[in-house]
């Protein structure tokens, strides 16, 4: 198994709520609620965690409520190398109705200042000879250019290890220009990033070749009930789950991503790759929180995958150069 470095800039507590539908303006009663030490670096680190890896987490945490975050932490088995700030990280709202939908709201998450963010480059440049990867995930809290961000994906890059980023807005536009070896965007962030909306497989695939060509080598656009597209210089494939129940698809592209790299760190060929990002993120979906890697039908989720080789490219075994 392999080390990975997770950064959540900007982690959460996430306050899950489940509700039969919510009544704006009204006194609304939940059926249950939770609250869980996230954000989306944490909850990709969570995955590989529970994959095997040795995993440690960094990014910036307030010191006020730090203490869930240490338990959550210590349960998982990851290490704990986070820059502590002043102040309280965000607690975001999570609300899922009974038909499925739901409602995030997200938090702006505390003020990070340059001495920190100085703080956290000496934790990777620490860490990052003996790690296989470093996953970025998750929105920029205040104090965070996009311009510094891009400055910190480009500090990584020189570490020499591969950067994998899953961000939105602003960030995402800047870490793409850092070119990281790996991204997943959204359908919707695909197309924020393009400057014009991505409708349709065919703009998602023309859209993430045009990434490819910018020098990013691994592409996954994510597109909810409908799968995944992942574009490499080798080819262009895609995922599709089966249909499953919805709960809540708040932790569904963490899921993917982690399996995603998952497969990659175990040189699995892209399609036993892409079955298993789709499966497990497809689990992820009928319950709270990340995919479970012991869900007793994953193997059946597996099988029901229709997978699909888009475009020829080198042969699929040869995915990563
Ligand atoms: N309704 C669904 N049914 C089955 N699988 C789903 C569904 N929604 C999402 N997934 C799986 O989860 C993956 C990621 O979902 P999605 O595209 O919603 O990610 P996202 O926009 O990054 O979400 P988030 O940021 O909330 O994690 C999809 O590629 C798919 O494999
Ligand atoms: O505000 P961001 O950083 O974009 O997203 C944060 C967040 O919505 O992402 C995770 C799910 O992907 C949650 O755990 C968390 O609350």
């Amino acid at each position: 198994m392999a080390r990975v470095i997770a950064i959540s800039l900007n982690p959460a507590l996430d306050l899950s709520i489940q509700l039969d539908a919510v009544r704006p303006g009204e006194v609304n009663r939940s059926e249950s609620s939770r609250m869980d030490a996230a954000g989306k670096g944490n909850n990709v680190a969570r995955v590989l965690r529970a994959l095997g890896h040795d995993v440690l987490v960094t990014g910036f945490l307030g010191e006020d409520n730090q203490g869930a975050f240490e338990r959550a932490f210590a349960a998982w088995g990851v290490e704990d190398a986070f820059v502590r700030v002043p102040g309280e990280t965000r607690v975001n709202v999570k609300l899922s109705e009974a038909d499925g939908r739901v409602t995030d709201i997200n938090g702006p998450g505390a003020q990070v200042g340059e001495t920190y963010l100085a703080a956290l480059e000496a934790v990777l440049a620490d860490h990052a000879g003996r790690a296989s990867a470093v996953v970025m995930a998750g929105s920029l809290p205040p104090g965070v250019s996009p311009e510094r961000f891009e400055q910190l994906v480009r500090f990584i890059g020189t570490l020499e290890v591969p950067v994998w980023l899953d961000t939105s807005g602003a960030a995402l536009k800047a870490g793409f220009a850092a070119v990281p070896f790996a991204v997943k965007p959204n359908d919707v962030e695909l197309g924020e990033w393009l400057g014009a909306p991505v409708n349709g497989r065919e703009a998602v695939v023309e859209a993430a070749r045009r990434l490819n060509e910018t020098g990013i080598h691994n592409v996954f656009v994510s597109l909810g009930g409908d799968g995944m597209v992942l574009s490499t210089p080798a080819g262009v494939w895609s995922a599709r789950p089966p249909a499953v129940e919805v709960v809540s698809t708040v932790c569904a592209g963490d899921t993917l991503v982690a399996a995603a790299l998952h497969g990659e760190l175990m040189q699995w060929p892209v399609e036993e790759t892409l079955r298993f990002a789709t499966a497990l993120s497809a689990d992820a979906v009928r319950h709270v929180g990340v995919g479970d890697i012991h869900a007793t039908d994953l193997e059946t989720l597996k099988t029901q995958c229709v997978l699909q080789q888009l475009t020829d490219g080198r042969p699929a075994g040869e995915w990563r150069v």
